[in-house]
């Protein structure tokens, strides 16, 4: 058993939101880590964060991306800092993986009005997304098959261009 699609990203690029979509237009179900761990765990993200700390979600994390590789054939969204382990990314080295990228000023748009992201809450979100994509970026591009932009396209714009760059690497 292994994902159709793994969809990598910084928050708010939609993989969730387009994630979702994209499993309904193919026909096949939906799985999120960050819901995974969220149910594994019992509480929310943002307490994992701040009770437990980001080296313990990060380690949970990476069980529940080695779990979810093994045991989902859908579509199947990581959380934004998955790729932040060279474990995970060895992993992904396997999979069809799709990297939806956002620019600074959209994301921060996108994200800007949602408290549940530890990583982003802070005095300069611009100058904290802008540190996150400098040290992600090239993680993403390394695990990624095909990069699909998402700045100034709607979730099923994006659904359609993802649907066309799977299909053009032979794969869908
Ligand atoms: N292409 C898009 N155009 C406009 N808004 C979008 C687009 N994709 C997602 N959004 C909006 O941006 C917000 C964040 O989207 P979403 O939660 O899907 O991002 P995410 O990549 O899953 O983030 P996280 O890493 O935090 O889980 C949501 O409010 C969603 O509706
Ligand atoms: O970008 C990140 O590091 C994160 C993104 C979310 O998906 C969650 O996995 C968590 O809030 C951490
Ligand atoms: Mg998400």
């Amino acid at each position: 058993m292994s994902p159709r699609a793994v969809v990598v990203g910084p928050p708010g690029a939609g993989k969730t939101t387009v994630g979702e979509l994209l499993a309904a237009e193919l026909g096949l179900p939906f799985r999120d880590v960050d819901a995974d761990i969220v149910r594994t765990v019992g509480k929310p993200i943002s307490d994992i964060f701040t009770q437990d700390g980001e080296q313990e979600f990060r380690r949970i994390e990476e069980q529940a991306v080695l779990a979810a590789l093994a045991e989902h054939d859908g579509v199947l969204a990581l959380g934004g800092g998955a790729v932040l382990s060279a474990a995970t990314r060895l992993l992904l080295a396997d999979h069809p993986v799709v990297y939806l990228s956002v620019c600074m000023a959209e994301g921060v748009r996108r994200t800007g009005l949602a408290a549940n992201r530890p990583l982003l809450v802070g005095v300069n979100p611009r100058a904290t997304f802008k540190a996150l994509l400098d040290a992600r970026v090239p993680l993403y591009q390394e695990v990624a098959t095909v990069e699909v932009d998402t700045d100034g396209r709607e979730p099923d714009e994006v659904v359609r261009a993802v649907i066309e760059a799977l299909t053009g690497q032979g794969g869908q």
